[in-house]
């Protein structure tokens, strides 16, 4: 569905596009590797989700080394921490746009929360500002996610870059034949909806990106080339990637942005100090501000039972000794609001 007909579709119905995805469960995935400040973008982003009032948890992916304070200060903020094993790409000598970049192939094992039949991906990094609990009843099969810019330093590596080139704007330096077809419609990897699967994950996606040699975008690139043959772009109301204000402002109609995503270089909340480039900027300044008032909210803190693994640790106590009694392993329920 190209853009502007999914925004159409979005702008009448407001709400379900299609009919309502099966009764598998859905929840917003988010992932956090370290012991370092991202734990906020976390605590923001689950605290942004229930201001909007989301029907649906957070689950986030965390990597081993993240410390035990850090699991437990979200899952008292209502979040569903679940474990995932690292993954790493082949040994390689690729540069990647930023070093950190390579831990963030661990991303692929959110494919694996197969107890959930639609999730909705969110970088830590991002912020939701508006309900967006309907894309969860986009149609089956695909995989939709926001159109990326090839504007910033960060793709000088690229023949895009190189000559000028961005998807936002095609007609503005075009294509040339000289260098074969234009690039495939490349998606930024910091939201998207799709659907868990055994069979992507273990049998596809991790296969093959340990044999895949990795490039500057890590993850993101990955992504890009494994589902190529069913992304569908959604508008960038549902990712605004920050550069887009100073590279593409005539694709932006910020009072429309549903939600933020905070990369572009200085960006970060938590650490912002407005001396990178573009960063003095109003609407960066405002941007970093609305994100800050979330996170200092108080009556957004979570007032429900501490889950473990989604199990309500207190009330739960009687039914878990119960179900284990009768050898029942593992026993999960999710919260009905994030
Ligand atoms: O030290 C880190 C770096 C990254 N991330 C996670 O990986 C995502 C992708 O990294 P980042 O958002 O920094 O990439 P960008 O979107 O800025 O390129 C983050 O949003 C976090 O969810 C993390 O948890 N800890
Ligand atoms: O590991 C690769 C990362 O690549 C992407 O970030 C980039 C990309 O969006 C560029 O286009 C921007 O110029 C840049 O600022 C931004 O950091 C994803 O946001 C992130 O989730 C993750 O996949
Ligand atoms: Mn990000």
């Amino acid at each position: 569905m190209a853009p502007q007909m999914m925004n159409k579709a979005v702008a009448v119905n407001g709400g379900a596009i299609g009919k309502q995805g099966g009764n598998g469960k859905r929840a917003y995935v988010t992932f956090l590797a370290g012991d370092g400040d991202y734990v906020k973008g976390v605590v923001g982003l689950v605290k942004g989700l229930r201001k909007v009032r989301s029907s649906y948890p957070l689950v986030v992916a965390v990597l081993p080394d993240v410390p035990e304070d850090h699991r437990k200060l979200l899952e008292k903020q209502g979040c569903i921490v679940r474990e995932i094993q690292p993954v790493y790409p082949p040994e390689n000598q690729t540069q990647f746009a930023m070093a950190y970049y390579v831990i963030n192939y661990s991303k692929l094992r959110i494919w694996e929360f197969v107890e959930y039949s639609k999730m909705i991906y969110l970088d830590a990094d991002i912020q939701v500002y508006e309900n967006i609990d309907y894309l969860f009843d986009l149609p089956d099969g695909h995989f939709y996610a926001v159109m990326d810019c090839f504007c910033e330093k960060t793709w000088s590596h690229t023949k895009q870059y190189q000559i000028g080139y961005c998807q936002q704007c095609p007609n503005k330096v075009e294509w040339p034949e000289s260098m074969g077809p234009r690039p495939a419609l490349y998606f930024n990897a910091g939201m998207f909806v799709s659907e868990p699967s055994l069979t992507t994950c273990e049998k596809n996606s991790l296969s093959t990106v340990r044999i895949t040699t990795p490039t500057p975008f890590a993850e993101q690139d990955f992504l890009n080339m494994f589902f190529k043959d069913i992304y569908k772009p959604i508008p960038l109301i549902y990712n605004l990637v920050l550069a887009m204000l100073w590279r593409h402002p005539e694709n932006v109609e910020l009072h429309k942005v549903k939600v933020v995503h905070y990369c572009a270089a200085g960006s970060k909340p938590w650490r912002y100090t407005g001396k990178e480039a573009n960063m003095d900027r109003e609407d960066i300044k405002m941007l970093v501000k609305k994100w800050w008032d979330v996170y200092n909210d108080e009556a957004l803190d979570y007032k429900g039972p501490v889950l473990v693994d989604g199990v309500d640790e207190q009330r739960n106590q009687p039914l878990l000794a119960a179900l284990s009694e009768a050898g029942v392993v593992h026993y999960t329920t999710a919260p009905s609001a994030a």
